[in-house]
C-alpha cells in the first residue's frame, strides 16, 4: 500500500508539469509578488499577441531592456503565451489578458499600444483583401484606447496599413484624442527589405546601406527612394527596375511561401525543429528560430 502511494506521489510530481499550478494552488500567489512593473520604463500592451506577429513581438518586447511591464491581449491563448513569455529571465513584467472583457485591463496606464490582431492574408489576396474583418477589430481596439489610455504610442500593425492607420485616426477624433505624432503604422519591414535587396544587388553588408521608403505599406505605394541611399551609389535602370518591383512585392513574395509552409503544419506532419529551418526561406522568419516560440507554435499546430 505505502509503495503504491510513494509510486503514485512520485508520478504525480514528474507530471506535474502537464497540470499547471492554478494560483490558488500555490502558496505565493503572483500577485502577492513584489515585482508590480511599476519600476520606471515603458508600459506596453500588445493586442493580438497571441498571433504569428505576436508571439515573436512579445518576446522582443520582454527581452527590450527599456520595458518594465508588457501586457499581452488576444481574444484566444493568451494564457499559453503568457506563460511561456514571462518565464524569460529579463526585467519586464508580464500580464495576459483574454477575451473582450479583459481588453480594458489590457490597457490601462499603457504608454506603447501595438496592434498585430487580425487576419494575416493568404496566397492570392491582396492586402485589402483584409479589410472587411480587420477594420472592424481595429476600430473596437482602438475605441477601448481612447477610453483607457489616451496618451498611449498606438503602433498599427494590422493590415491593409494604409487603411487601419486612418481607421484608427478617425476613431481618435471621434474621441477627442488624436494626435499625429502618437499614431503610427509599421512600415519598417520595407525599409529592412530595401536594405537586404540593395545590399545584395551591390554586393555589400545590408547594416552599410540605408535606403529611405516613403509612402504606404501596399504595392505601388510603396517607394523605395533608390536615389537617396547612404552611402550614395548607382544603379543601372534594369537594377532599379528589379529592386523597385522586388521592395514593393516583398511581402506577397513571403505570403506565397506560406503555403508551403502552412501546407507542411496543417498536414500535421511529424517535424522537428531542424525541419522547420530546413524549409527554403525560412529565414524570413528568424523570430521562430526561437526554441520557446517554436514549441508554442507546435501546440497550437
Ligand atoms: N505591417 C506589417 O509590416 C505587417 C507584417 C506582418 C503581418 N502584418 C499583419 O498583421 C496581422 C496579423 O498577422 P499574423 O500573421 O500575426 O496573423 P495571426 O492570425 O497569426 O494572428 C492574429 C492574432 O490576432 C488575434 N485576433 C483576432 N481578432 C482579435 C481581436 N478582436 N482582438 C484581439 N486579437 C484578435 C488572433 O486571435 C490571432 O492570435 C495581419 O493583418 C497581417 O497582415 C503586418
Ligand atoms: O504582406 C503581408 O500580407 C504581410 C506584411 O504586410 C508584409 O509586408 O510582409
Amino acid at each position: 500500500m505505502e509503495a503504491n502511494s510513494g509510486a503514485s506521489d512520485r508520478i504525480s510530481r514528474i507530471a506535474g508539469h502537464l497540470r499547471p499550478q492554478r494560483e490558488d494552488d500555490v502558496c505565493l500567489k503572483r500577485s502577492d509578488c513584489r515585482a508590480k512593473g511599476g519600476v520606471s520604463g515603458f508600459k506596453v500592451a500588445i493586442l493580438g499577441a497571441a498571433g504569428g506577429i505576436g508571439q515573436p513581438l512579445a518576446m522582443l518586447m520582454k527581452m527590450n531592456p527599456l520595458v518594465s511591464l508588457l501586457h499581452l491581449y488576444d481574444v484566444v491563448n493568451t494564457p499559453g503565451v503568457t506563460s511561456d513569455i514571462s518565464h524569460m529571465d529579463t526585467g519586464a513584467v508580464v500580464r495576459g489578458f483574454l477575451g473582450q472583457q479583459q481588453l480594458e485591463d489590457a490597457l490601462i496606464g499603457m504608454d506603447l499600444v501595438i496592434i498585430p490582431a487580425g487576419v494575416p492574408r493568404k496566397p492570392g489576396m491582396t492586402r485589402d483583401d483584409l479589410f472587411n474583418i480587420n477594420a472592424g477589430i481595429v476600430k473596437t481596439l482602438c475605441e477601448a484606447i481612447a477610453k483607457c489610455c489616451p496618451k498611449a504610442i498606438v503602433n498599427v500593425i494590422s493590415n491593409p496599413v494604409n487603411s487601419t492607420v486612418p481607421i484608427a485616426a478617425e476613431v481618435f477624433k471621434r474621441a477627442g484624442t488624436y494626435d499625429p505624432k502618437r499614431l503610427l503604422g509599421v512600415t519598417m519591414l520595407d525599409v529592412v527589405r530595401a536594405n537586404t535587396f540593395v545590399a545584395e544587388v551591390l554586393g555589400v553588408d545590408p547594416r552599410d546601406v540605408d535606403v529611405p521608403v516613403v509612402g504606404g505599406h501596399a504595392g505601388i505605394t510603396i517607394l523605395p527612394l533608390l536615389s537617396q541611399i547612404k552611402p550614395p551609389c548607382s544603379f543601372t535602370p534594369k537594377e532599379i527596375e528589379y529592386l523597385t518591383g522586388r521592395i514593393q512585392n516583398g511581402g506577397t513574395e513571403v505570403v506565397e511561401v506560406n503555403i508551403y509552409i502552412y501546407a507542411f503544419f496543417y498536414n500535421k506532419n511529424l517535424f522537428t525543429f531542424i525541419s522547420i529551418t530546413n524549409i527554403p526561406n525560412f529565414n524570413h522568419y528568424p523570430c521562430f528560430l526561437y526554441p520557446s516560440t517554436v514549441r508554442v507554435f507546435m501546440i497550437n499546430v
